[in-house]
């Protein structure tokens, strides 16, 4: 019987903390995700999110703090979870002299639940019996990535966790498994997707959180940071004078190309920066949203702190 998801968080990690001897790879790392979520995990290389991934589906044990996935303890209860949980890992390990279809039946045996959506997933992300009756060593490594999928959705469990999933699948591929999502999301599956993509997440995610030398840096609804990020105003000068002092604007770092310049200016300051720069000879204007990837980038920074002084 598989585990009731409503009303526990399908995700509750609280206070984790994992160590590799003295390697921090997280640190008093609290999350919550309410089941039906898909949640974006972003963060910079050895950032700690396949720590705490690995820490969620019970491969590793926390040194301290507390994990519940589906409202069990993924080590403890390890048997109740594996049926209603998918797991695609970053660095996928197959057997090499095992075929295709033989994984998928070894990797459903481990799960230890039926497989009713096999078939259709292989069909729809390409896999035929073709390649599925060939060994995993003849396959390249978009093949295996597909493989790693359709095993982690095979049993159409109630959380999806992924590492990195679209490494190695090409554009179309790509646009299946983003289908796929959109489908886990109407049908109120939770899914947890740790990314280096930003498209990606900002397509796929509802929130996301992120993490930086092993700590929770923000959680935020894409929304919110939708609209939170910059505003650029590009300005053009047709009196071809060039670079030119911009008064109370020079703040916002004026990038010169020319006669025209790029300014990244906070949303709510758009108004007051274009006040004084239309004082000047301007020919043309134009205020456009930053991109996502730019909020991103500020909170990443913003997590950093510098060099000492
Ligand atoms: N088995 C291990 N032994 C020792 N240190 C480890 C081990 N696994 C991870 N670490 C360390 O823990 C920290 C977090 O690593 P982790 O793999 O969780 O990061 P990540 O965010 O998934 O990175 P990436 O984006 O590069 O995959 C890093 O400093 C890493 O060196």
């Amino acid at each position: 019987m598989r585990p009731v998801p409503a009303p526990v968080p399908a995700i509750e990690i609280s206070s984790l903390t994992k160590r590799y001897g003295p390697t921090v790879g997280v640190e008093r790392l609290d999350l919550t995700v309410a089941a039906g979520e898909v949640f974006g995990f972003l963060g910079p290389n050895g950032a700690g999110k396949t720590t705490t991934l690995r820490c969620l589906i019970g491969l590793l044990r926390p040194t301290e703090g507390q994990v519940r996935a589906l409202g069990l303890d993924p080590v403890a209860d390890h048997r109740r979870l594996a049926p209603a949980l998918g797991y695609l890992p970053g660095e996928l390990r197959l057997y090499p002299e095992l075929t295709g279809h033989q994984t998928l039946r070894l990797l459903a045996d481990l799960q230890g639940a039926p497989t009713p959506r096999r078939a259709e997933l292989c069909e729809r992300l390409a896999l035929p019996d073709s390649v599925l009756g060939r060994t995993v060593r003849e396959y390249s490594r978009g093949m295996k990535q597909k493989l790693g999928l359709v095993q982690a959705l095979q049993h159409d469990p109630d959380l999806v966790v992924l590492d990195e999933p679209t490494e190695g699948l090409d554009p179309l591929v790509q646009e299946t498994f983003f289908e796929l999502l959109a489908e886990a999301r109407a049908a109120g599956r939770t899914v947890l997707l740790s990314s280096h993509v930003l498209p990606e997440v900002q397509r796929t995610c509802g929130r996301v959180a992120i993490v930086r030398d092993g700590k929770l840096v923000t959680v935020e609804s894409v929304a919110a940071l939708r609209e939170a990020r910059a505003r650029r105003i590009r300005l053009t000068f047709a009196d071809g004078l060039g670079q030119r002092p911009l008064g109370e604007a020079e703040r916002w770092s004026p990038r010169w190309d020319g006669d025209q310049v790029e300014l990244l200016v906070p949303p709510r300051r758009v108004v007051d920066a274009l006040r004084g720069l239309l004082a000047l000879p301007v020919a043309d204007l134009a205020v456009e949203e930053a991109g996502l990837e730019e909020a991103f980038l500020d909170l990443y920074r913003q997590a950093d702190p510098g060099p000492p002084p």
